[in-house]
């Protein structure tokens, strides 16, 4: 473990360096990583841990769109693409990778299949955290442990094809064997981390569901909402508000966030902008802190799980949620950003 000073908070980290890949495939030598389900996480981690030259194997309901997907991306029916009953009995290592109302729903077949010395993974804290209401309560006989790596599968996929790592928090709820931890490092890694930091299944929860619905995904849709729609409202074009809400933040400001900090985004932009900014940005924190507290208190007492589980377990639910996206895709604001993409200079030498 390395120990990394947070801003002034001294915590454990995990890296490549310290724990290298090499260290990673030993400790998962003997095993089989059946990963269960191929949605968004399945793809990401299981080909990584391929490529990374780890035992894996699919499993995954037969005739779904999923099973097609994982076909096409090179698992083979019979070898390393099976039923979830048959990966659950091949697998050594179950990383648990249904979406959370599916786990809930298969939950009594994986159940059923943890024998003694098996390892239960998951990447998210929700079924053994809330377990009131997922009924996810793992026999105590096996190790049950957590990689959740922060951002999609996708990004995951992605940089480790360019040879970057999305980071991951770590967490064991359960150490059957006394082998739970290099177990779960060799994992973290395994999946394509860039580094790993240790958290609890609840904190994991608490915060993800938060960030998630917070500036991640739901406070910044409703932010660039409703500056967009001020702008509209005065006047402005469509070009116009859709440059100044979104385009800008994503292409030029925010790489230069991810780069080197926020004062370094706002120390290369105008004086005037930086006075702006510096004087408005305590308001917007301000007004929003509430919002983030009732978010919080929502996510800490149930509440957010339990509508979550309900709108999930639906046998519809995918109808109701296309619907929802499709809503935002209709908006005026983001058929603008459409128009707006199509515009990039480097989309014009893709399409040529
Ligand atoms: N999406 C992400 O990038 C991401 C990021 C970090 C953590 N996570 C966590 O990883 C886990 C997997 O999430 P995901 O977004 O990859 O899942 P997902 O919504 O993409 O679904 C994964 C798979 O579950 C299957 N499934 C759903 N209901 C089922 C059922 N009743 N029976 C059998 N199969 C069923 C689907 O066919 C699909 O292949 C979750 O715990 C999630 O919170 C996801
Ligand atoms: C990718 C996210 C938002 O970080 C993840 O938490 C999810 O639920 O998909
Ligand atoms: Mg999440
Ligand atoms: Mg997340």
């Amino acid at each position: 473990m390395a120990i990394i000073n947070f801003g002034g908070v001294e915590e454990n980290v995990v890296t490549r360096e310290e724990f290298p890949l090499e260290k990673a495939r030993e400790v998962m030598s003997s095993e089989t990583i059946a990963v269960i389900g191929y949605g968004v996480q399945g793809p990401g981690q299981s080909l990584n841990l391929k490529d990374n030259g780890f035992n894996v194997i699919i499993g995954q309901r037969q005739g779904s769109a999923s099973w097609d997907k994982a076909v096409a991306d090179g698992w083979v029916p019979g070898e390393t693409l099976f039923s979830i009953e048959e990966a659950l009995e091949r697998g050594t290592i179950i990383q648990y990778l249904l979406s959370d109302a599916g786990q809930i729903a298969v939950w009594p077949t994986v159940k059923a299949a943890l024998k003694p010395g098996k390892t239960l993974y998951f990447s998210h804290g929700f079924g053994a955290t809330y377990a009131e209401r997922t009924g996810i309560v793992p026999p105590k006989d096996v190790d049950v442990i957590l990689v959740a790596p922060k951002g999609s599968g996708t990004s995951l996929r992605r940089m480790f094809l360019e040879g970057r790592g999305l980071n991951s928090s770590f967490a064991i709820f359960q150490d059957a064997t006394g082998k739970a931890r290099e177990k779960v490092v060799a994992l973290g890694i395994g999946v394509g981390s860039g580094y790993l930091f240790e958290t609890t299944f609840k904190k994991e929860v608490y915060s993800d569901l938060t960030g998630e619905r917070g500036t991640l995904m739901g406070a910044i849709q409703g932010i660039f909402a409703a500056q967009y729609d001020v702008l509209r409202k005065a006047g402005h074009s469509p070009s116009e508000a859709f440059n100044e809400t979104v385009e800008e933040l994503t292409q030029s400001l925010m790489p230069l966030v991810a780069e080197n900090g926020m004062d370094w985004m706002y120390a290369n932009c105008s004086t005037t902008a930086q006075r702006g900014a510096l004087d408005w940005w305590k308001k917007f924190r301000d007004a929003t802190q509430p919002v983030f507290q009732e978010l919080y208190d929502e996510v800490a007492c149930g509440n957010e799980a339990q509508r979550s589980i309900d709108a999930n377990s639906k046998d519809d639910y995918r109808v109701g949620l296309e619907a929802e996206l499709k809503e935002l895709q209709d908006s005026e604001m983001w058929r603008a950003g459409a128009a707006v993409r199509k515009l990039r200079p480097e989309s014009e030498k893709v399409e040529a």
